[in-house]
């Protein structure tokens, strides 16, 4: 490690929005030639640290230094001019336009050359022909890093960089993170998985609840360490299927190592809690994006939709939320068509639906917190029919926010105002809390959120299920779906194959082989006496 001047030094930052002190004298160095994690759960204060380094935000005290020299951006041109590049967690490319003409808009000169640079030296090749929009995400992630490397930066910052990538694109990042540090620049990636922290980590800072809670070498700092400094409890509180995709386990966790069985659901009710027919959905440009799809998710069952990310899933769930019409097919809800129910029919006949784009999907970010925790319900707090009981309804809101672990103001709070991860958790909290809730159809369920958080996810999905919702799961993160689902089927160019029992031996491979396409057929069946799942 380098002895030289450091490359970013924080000296007592203080950072507070009117009564929540997002940061409270938080002291960082990143030396230059290292990558330095930012770890803590949601609401710790990663981002806010991000937004002050990168110049959106001010600090209301502390000292930044930049390779020795004083720093103190007041906008992000401030803090481009001193070498400094931002990849934050929401993209910032126009998605109308093709990549080439995304970069163009930085007006750096040279731009060929520098483009060929980044090429050669990170071996990031792009199409710059592409139009944006029609981009897989970790496609459009790719170009996001492109273009702050376009810059040569001094430092890069990462804002949980990885949490819309697949496996094979976090590999690629992480191994850019350790080039940009070969090359003697520095790197501060914010992230929730310690897997990652532990393959391209030099050294790393804890916050908890805006304050430093430890941090240095990671060489002396493995991940039964960082638990406890990230979420104030030992590691071995956490479920130990969850403990084993994060690293703490020798093995990620596969199959056999799932959660225990649930109890079947107690209502023994039969039939589909979710039927589709025939499905086939098709984009504006009139191509197909799914087709012939056949789906059944049993009362109690947790059925998994894996799969690389573009393969149907967003169309899956755009019908599922009633977003998209099918072209063809049937979609029943315990019996009941859904194909011409509105949004708000959907959620009063009881199917949750938690979209992956929370923020402009999934909740109204400008109305406030208790407002999208009863949208579409607020009427069990008018009086007289007409008034809303607006204590009434924080009082309701407190209660979820304290049983949800939801770290905002208060229930007053604007949605807008809370960490990425705290806003899912809102909307998770609000679909969960449906009643009747038949079916609770959830795409990344647990994107964003810190590990403490995905473990009390996890066991709400359970508890859902073991009293006989049933659970549609779609989600990137393998591992999430071997321990949590009953059946898991697989997204492929808009058809759903399998499915996979995740307690088969071989669940993982077979997976991975149909991610590619193969028509494996599952060896007597499902494994189970449940409703067949996609049938091809
Ligand atoms: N503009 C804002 N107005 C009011 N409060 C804010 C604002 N931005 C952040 N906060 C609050 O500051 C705290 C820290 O938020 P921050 O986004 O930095 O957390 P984080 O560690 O990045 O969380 P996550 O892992 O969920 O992204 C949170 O309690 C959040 O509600």
């Amino acid at each position: 490690m380098s002895t030289a001047v450091p490359a970013l030094e924080i000296t007592g930052l203080t950072k507070s929005f009117g009564t929540m002190r997002a940061l409270d004298e938080v002291d960082l160095v990143v030396e230059p030639g290292t990558v330095h994690c930012v770890l803590g759960e949601n609401g710790a204060g990663k981002s806010t640290l991000c937004h002050v380094v990168g110049g959106s935000l001010t600090p209301d005290e502390g000292v930044l230094r930049l390779y020795g020299s004083p720093y103190a951006p007041r906008r992000p041109a401030d803090a481009l001019a001193a070498g400094i590049a931002m990849v934050h967690q929401h993209f910032s490319l126009v998605p109308t336009l093709t990549v080439g003409e995304n970069l163009r808009l930085l007006r750096l000169p040279d731009l060929p050359r520098r483009v060929a640079r980044v090429r050669d030296e990170y071996g990031l090749e792009l199409d710059l022909g592409a139009r944006v929009g029609e981009l897989p995400v970790g496609v459009r992630q790719r170009v996001e890093i492109v273009k702050a490397l376009l810059r040569e930066p001094r430092l890069l910052v990462l804002d949980e960089p990885t949490g819309v990538l697949g496996p094979a694109e976090t590999d690629a990042l992480l191994a850019t993170c350790r080039r940009i540090a070969g090359s003697g620049q520095a790197v501060v990636l914010v992230t929730h998985k310690l897997g990652e922290v532990a393959r391209v980590g030099d050294t790393a800072t804890v916050l908890r609840g805006g304050r430093v809670s430890g941090g240095g070498p990671l060489s002396g700092l493995p991940p039964e360490r960082l638990v406890p400094l990230m979420i104030g409890r030992p590691a071995d509180s956490l479920d130990a299927a969850l403990a084993g995709t994060i690293g703490l386990a020798p093995e990620e966790s596969g199959p056999g190592e799932a959660a225990a069985p649930r109890p079947a659901a107690p209502h023994g009710r039969t039939g589909a809690a979710l039927r589709l027919r025939d499905v086939g959905v098709r984009r504006a440009d009139g191509t197909s994006a799914l087709s012939g799809i056949r789906l059944d998710v049993g009362f109690g069952e947790i059925v998994g939709v894996a799969g690389v990310e573009g393969n149907g899933q967003s169309e899956l769930m755009a019908l599922l939320g009633g977003s998209l019409a099918p072209a063809s097919g049937s979609v029943e809800l315990d019996g009941r068509d859904l194909v011409r129910a509105t949004p708000r029919d959907r959620s009063r006949a009881g199917l949750g639906v938690v979209p992956e784009d929370r923020l402009h999907e999934g909740c109204v970010p400008q109305l406030r917190v208790d407002e999208n925790l009863f949208l579409g319900r607020l009427d069990r707090f008018r009086r007289h029919g007409v008034f809303l009981d607006r204590r009434a309804m924080g009082r309701a809101a407190d209660d979820v926010l304290t049983g949800h672990g939801i770290r905002a103001a208060g229930p007053g709070a604007l949605m807008s105002s809370l960490s990425g991860g705290n806003q899912q958790k809102v909307v998770l909290a609000r679909e969960l809390a449906l009643d009747p809730l038949i079916c609770l159809a959830a795409a990344q369920p647990t994107r964003g959120l810190d590990i403490g958080a995905v473990g009390a996810v996890h066991a709400r999905i359970r508890d859902a299920a073991a009293a006989g919702t049933g659970v549609l799961v779609v989600s990137s993160e393998l591992s999430e779906l071997l321990v949590l689902c009953d059946r898991i089927v697989v997204a492929y160019r808009g058809e759903l194959l399998g499915p996979v029992d995740p307690s088969a031996p071989d669940a993982r491979d077979r997976i991975g082989a149909l991610m590619l396409g193969a028509h494996t057929p599952e060896p007597g069946g499902s494994g189970t006496a449940r409703p067949p799942g996609a049938v091809r």
